[in-house]
């Protein structure tokens, strides 16, 4: 086995909860002149606009203006485009509660406001307003951020709606409009950005879908925030990957990188069996042993593997168990994989056959690996609710299962049962949405399990490199799980050549 310890992840990207900006934005402001911290934030956005836009003089701007700071940024910024010859538009959605500090540095640069509802001044009214929408260069949705609460208020819907309508480019000041920054929620409208150009940290809702769709792309601009240690989210980058993938040394040998048993697979779910031990050969333990009926298909497949079908108990000492992927209704094997005092990862039906509270009394580790459908099964809702509210829903079953947690899907969600930073994957893709592609990770990650790594690590590099070999394998057109796990050597070495 590698003992792997791991340090700070320096290159890991964070996202940090509302409240915990909300104070590093109060303790900084305190310590500067007033208005600073904006200015920071609208000369990020101008530039970022800038460059989108590629020539700013003659280009048209519209800022869609709410009640908020967030408004004001978008004010302060459009000011800026303005004084460089940009056609600057404000479209205030409250005129009255619009930023006046920013409102005022607009119409200096030569920038004009009109009102979105009602007409105040010529190109005012709800027409005249979707019209300059749709005619513009460049759209900056400065609606609502970080203290917006629910979806889009109905009076910005129209205004959201143009935006997806014109050809301009949109560009989300801290968050995309209506969407929910603490848990990537969206409920009804939101505005979708091709940019968004984010203050002092990424938010949660820029991370995780559904809100992460809404954001395109995303750029943090550095105002100077001090942030704790522990972030709420963080997302490993190729980097981190390289430095916890389980790489042989010379001393190793095939015990040493760790065997790891795989109890999958039945009569009626052979392939289940097959594809798991297709992740496992290529999770980087030093062998890998199958346990169950489908012994006869996994050999033909792959002779390397160690078969046995005497069950879990008598198969040979493992450092981690897989149980789960085809396992139909084997609540018996489920049951001695847990009783054993390894890591194990539990996935597809074994996770309707672990009962809670022998999952909570294990002494080693469980990693369980369920997608929105059986995560809603386990927790006793909707599966919509499921998607809608992810972070919710991780850390909740992490909870109740004492168990770590990866909640697979568009974002797949690591979250530990002792709380701290849930890991999110950024690898995704939706070519992976095809069976048999959890089977492979559940066989790779367990792999990475039995080699050392921890519940939290093996979840969250395995989600990473089967994504990775997912987009690989997929490159543009569908793919089967069986050339995802085919990938994964590939996109090892594109990970370990950074
Ligand atoms: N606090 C700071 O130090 C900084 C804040 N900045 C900006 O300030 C923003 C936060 O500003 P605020 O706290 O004023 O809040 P926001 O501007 O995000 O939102 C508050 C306003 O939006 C309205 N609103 C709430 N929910 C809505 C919805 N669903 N639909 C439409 N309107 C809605 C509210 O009536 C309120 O007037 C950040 O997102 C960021 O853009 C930046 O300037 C950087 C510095
Ligand atoms: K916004």
């Amino acid at each position: 086995m590698l003992g792997r310890s791991y340090g700070k992840l320096d290159r890991m990207r964070s996202a940090y909860s509302v409240e915990t900006v909300r104070t590093a934005e109060r303790q900084l402001m305190a310590r500067l002149p007033e208005g600073a911290l904006m200015q920071r934030a609208a000369a990020g956005l101008a530039a970022a606009c800038a460059d989108l836009l590629g020539r700013v003089y003659g280009s048209r701007v519209v800022l869609l203006v709410g009640s908020g700071d967030n408004g004001g940024d978008a004010l302060y910024a459009g000011a800026r485009l303005a004084r460089r010859g940009a056609g600057v538009t404000a479209v205030l959605l409250a005129p009255e509660r619009a930023h006046a500090g920013g409102l005022a540095a607009l119409r200096r640069a030569g920038g004009r406001a009109v009102s979105a509802g009602g007409a105040e001044g010529a190109g005012g009214g709800a027409a005249g307003v979707e019209e300059l929408i749709e005619r513009a260069d460049l759209v900056v949705d400065g609606i609502v951020g970080i203290g917006g609460k629910g979806g889009l208020r109905p009076d910005a819907v129209p205004l959201a709606a143009a935006a997806e309508r014109s050809r301009a480019a949109v560009v989300a000041v801290d968050l995309p409009s209506g969407v929910d920054a603490g848990t990537g929620e969206v409920r009804g409208v939101a505005v979708r950005a091709d940019l968004t150009v984010t203050f002092g940290a990424h938010k949660p809702g820029l991370l995780i879908d559904p809100a992460r769709e809404y954001a395109g792309s995303v750029r943090l601009v550095d105002i100077g925030l001090e942030l704790p240690v522990e972030p709420e989210l963080e997302a490993l980058q190729h980097a981190d990957v390289a430095r916890l993938l389980p790489v042989p040394r010379a001393e190793s040998d095939k015990y040493r990188r760790g065997v790891v048993g795989i109890a999958a697979g039945s009569a009626r779910y052979p392939g289940a069996a097959v594809l798991a031990v297709a992740g496992a050969l290529r999770g980087g333990a030093g062998a890998v042993r199958y346990v169950g009926p489908a012994g006869d298909a996994v050999i033909t497949r792959f002779p390397e593997t160690l078969v046995s079908d005497q069950g879990p108990k008598h198969a040979g000492r493992v450092q981690a168990w897989v149980v789960g992927p085809g396992a139909g209704d084997d609540a018996a094997t489920v049951g001695e994989v847990l009783a054993a005092d390894v890591p194990v990862l539990v996935d597809a039906d074994g996770l309707r056959l672990a009962e809670a509270g022998v999952v909570r009394a294990r002494r080693a580790p469980t990693l369980m690996t369920p997608h929105a459908g059986e995560a809603a099964a386990l927790l006793g809702v909707d599966r919509a609710e499921v998607e809608g509210g992810r972070l919710a829903a991780v850390r909740e079953l992490a909870g109740r299962y004492g168990a770590t947690v990866l909640l697979k899907g568009s974002t797949t969600l690591i979250a530990d049962s002792g709380g701290g930073a849930v890991r999110v994957n950024p690898t995704g893709t939706a070519w992976l949405a095809t069976a048999g592609s959890g089977d492979v990770l559940s066989g790779l990650a367990g792999s990475l399990l039995a080699a050392g790594l921890s519940t939290v690590d093996a979840g969250s590099v395995g989600a990473y490199v089967h994504g990775l070999a997912g987009r690989l394998a997929a490159d543009g057109a569908p793919v089967g799980a069986h050339d995802v796990a085919e990938a994964v050597p590939e996109a090892w070495r594109n990970v370990l050549a950074e």
